[in-house]
């Protein structure tokens, strides 16, 4: 298994990027565009990774995937959030059946 530390150290990477010159940096540019150009992206790569799904090619999926991955973590970067965050996240619902919490919710 890949050790999860690619992950934080491109995220300190996009963290570094925010003093960076927008045009050495694809990160800083996309801080440089503010919010909805970065939302943008993250959409734009949903509906990448859908199409790539579609065509059912496990490279592509995966390809589609690190880009969609990719720019979750800019949009993190530019909340000051952080991987750890979303990790945390994950550890708190891990062994809650998505069937149960949606129940609870309902009341
Ligand atoms: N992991 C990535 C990464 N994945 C994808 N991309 C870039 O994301 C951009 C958008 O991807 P698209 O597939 O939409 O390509 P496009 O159609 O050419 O893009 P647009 O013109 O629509 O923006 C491309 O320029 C990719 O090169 C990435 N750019 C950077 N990183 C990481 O971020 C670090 C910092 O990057 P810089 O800020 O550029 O130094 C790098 O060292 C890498 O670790």
């Amino acid at each position: 298994m890949i050790d999860i530390e690619v992950l934080h150290r491109v995220a300190a990477t996009i963290a570094e990027r925010k003093g960076a010159s927008p045009e050495s940096s694809y990160v800083s540019s996309l801080y440089a565009k503010g919010t909805d150009a970065i939302c943008k992206k993250v959409a734009e790569e949903a509906a990448e990774t859908i199409m790539a799904a579609k065509d059912g090619e496990r490279l592509h999926i995966v390809r589609e995937v690190t880009d969609l991955w990719f720019h979750s973590l800019v949009l993190l970067g530019h909340y000051g959030l952080s991987v750890d965050d979303v990790l945390a996240e994950f550890r708190r619902r891990e062994g809650v059946s998505g069937i149960d919490e949606k129940r609870s919710r309902k009341g």
